[in-house]
């Protein structure tokens, strides 16, 4: 098992800015071009969208937190090993505060900032881990997690997945960006395709295939055992890199992992 540490749960009365936080933890960075890499993850809760296969059900469907200031989440992630500091999510950007603690970690750490790609950022990110939203990833009373009904959000998910000008804006923001699709299956392709192109088109920045990522979906080793092998045949036959869920295969679904 990797390091793990508990957020602090109990409310504070700290001055200054706060956050949501939902974990806090050092693991190994499980996805993208850094897997592999000791990282500390710094989890917010909140988010502006609902994937039915979201691994994080305690930071969107049914969020879950404790507050922390800004000062507080440096000082536990000072305490931790890694030089790479995760922030993700939930939605990570959804936070005006996400900016004063990027800012707060920006000197001493390399940062990843975790996100659906339809909010900008001013703040200081080394890697833009970008995960456009695709409309396999839509909500219906069908695929709903288990006791939700999703209500508004099938419409509302569906009309804010994909902004093309927030998405350029975050490739062209930080030091590196990666386009991390979460893959179903084939039928997932033309939009994966469509998307990228349309990105091209919109940004000076070049996008290379190998800025582009296919990662299976799966929260589990048993589902992504049945989605892995298809999605890394398809990267191979599209010239896109395969990811893996290494957090997955290591620790299957654990928290703060
Ligand atoms: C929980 S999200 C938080 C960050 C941000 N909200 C986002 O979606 O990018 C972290 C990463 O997990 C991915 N993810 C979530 N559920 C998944 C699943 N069931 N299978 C594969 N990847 C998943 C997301 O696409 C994203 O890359
Ligand atoms: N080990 C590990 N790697 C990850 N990379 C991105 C994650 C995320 O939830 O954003 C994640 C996660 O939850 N765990
Ligand atoms: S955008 Fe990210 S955090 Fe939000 S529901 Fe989708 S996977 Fe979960
Ligand atoms: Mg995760």
């Amino acid at each position: 098992m990797p390091v793990s540490d508990s957020v602090i749960r109990t409310d504070t009365d700290a001055d200054g800015e706060r956050l949501p936080i939902n974990e806090l933890f050092a693991s190994l960075q499980g996805e993208g071009k850094l897997a592999g890499v000791p990282s500390t993850f710094v989890r917010t809760s909140g988010c502006n969208l609902r994937c039915w296969f979201c691994d994080s059900y305690h930071t969107s469907w049914d969020p879950t937190h404790a507050w922390m200031s800004v000062e507080e989440i440096v000082s536990e992630v000072r305490t931790l090993d890694p030089d790479h500091v995760v922030v993700t999510g939930g939605e990570p950007l959804i936070h005006d505060e996400t900016s004063s603690l990027l800012s707060a970690l920006a000197d001493d750490y390399h940062l990843t900032v975790e996100t659906n790609g339809t909010l900008e950022t001013d703040a200081p990110v080394d890697l833009a881990s970008i995960s456009p939203k695709l409309a396999s990833s839509t909500p219906t009373p069908e695929n709903a997690p288990e006791d939700t009904d999703p209500g508004v959000w099938t419409d509302r998910h569906e009309s804010s997945r994909i902004n093309l000008d927030t998405l350029a804006a975050l490739v062209e923001h930080a030091d590196d960006f990666q386009l991390k699709f979460v893959v179903t299956g084939r039928d997932d392709l033309p939009e994966i395709e469509s998307v990228v192109a349309d990105v091209r088109g919109v940004t000076s920045r070049e996008v290379r295939d190998t800025d582009v990522l296919l990662m299976p979906e799966g929260q589990t080793r048993e589902a992504l055992a049945r989605t892995r092998t298809r999605v890394a045949d398809l990267a191979a036959e599209c010239g896109y890199r395969y990811t893996p869920r290494l957090h997955v295969d290591l620790w299957n679904d654990a928290p703060e992992t």
